[in-house]
């Protein structure tokens, strides 16, 4: 059962999406949620005209999130008007002010550093949906590929965990056995290369997270 919640449903969201098809990809595999970075200096960035495109291009009741890194509040609520995200995860180093008040509901993103108080980090960001913990790398705000000590990963935590970092159809079984989380977040592990998913992984990343809920967890 995820932690926190009355359901045993474990979901997921293929993130750093470029291209339609694969989106496409993602919502054919069953996947809840794609997510969409708008941070120039990722690999995967992507710009308001190619989101746009992509978000047009989805069917209803899949959830689509537009990632941030510390970017200024105008230029957040210009790009805001443009498209309709339906959820804002925040991967920089914005305070829960920084969060609020975009008339959209959000996820804080914490990279999780060896040893770190979880729980005490996220304890500030009382307006979130939910906490996203992706793994702390220097100087890389995320997609890095690497997975943190799960562990660290408070029981009972106050908001719906999404566990990031360093996922693939071939642990992700076993990060949702010791973490039970209400969602897990990709991108490195279902790509062909950086910014290009491969829909192949997708299938099999989903398939996992759904035997890994089937298996009780
Ligand atoms: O993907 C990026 O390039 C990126 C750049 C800046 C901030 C966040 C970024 N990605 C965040 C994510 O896609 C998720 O945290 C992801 O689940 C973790 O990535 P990965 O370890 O590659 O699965």
């Amino acid at each position: 059962m995820a932690r926190g919640m009355n359901v045993t449903v474990v979901r997921s969201k293929i993130c750093g999406i470029t291209r339609i098809e694969d989106a496409l990809a993602a919502v054919a595999a069953g996947a809840d949620a794609i997510g969409l970075v708008f941070y120039g200096k990722s690999p995967r960035a992507v710009g308001v005209e190619q989101a746009a495109a992509i978000v047009q291009a989805l069917p209803p009741f899949v959830t689509t999130v537009g990632l941030f890194v510390d970017m200024p509040r105008d230029q957040l609520q210009q790009l805001l008007q443009r498209l309709p995200l339906d959820l804002l995860q925040f991967h920089g180093d914005e305070s829960p002010a920084d969060c609020e008040g975009h008339g959209r509901p959000y996820i804080k993103a914490l990279r999780v550093r060896p040893g770190e108080d979880v729980a005490a980090a996220m304890a500030p960001y009382s307006g979130a949906r939910g906490i996203l913990l992706d793994t702390f790398v220097e100087g890389v705000p995320g997609g890095t590929g690497a997975s943190f000590d799960w562990s660290l990963v408070p029981e009972n935590a106050a908001k719906p965990i999404i566990l990031a970092g360093g996922l693939d159809a071939g642990n992700v079984a076993e990060a949702i056995r010791q973490v039970r989380p209400y969602a897990v977040d990709v991108s490195g592990g279902v790509e062909a290369s950086k910014g290009i998913k491969d829909a192949g992984k997708i299938h099999a990343f989903v398939q996992a997270v759904r035997d890994a809920r089937c298996d009780g967890n």
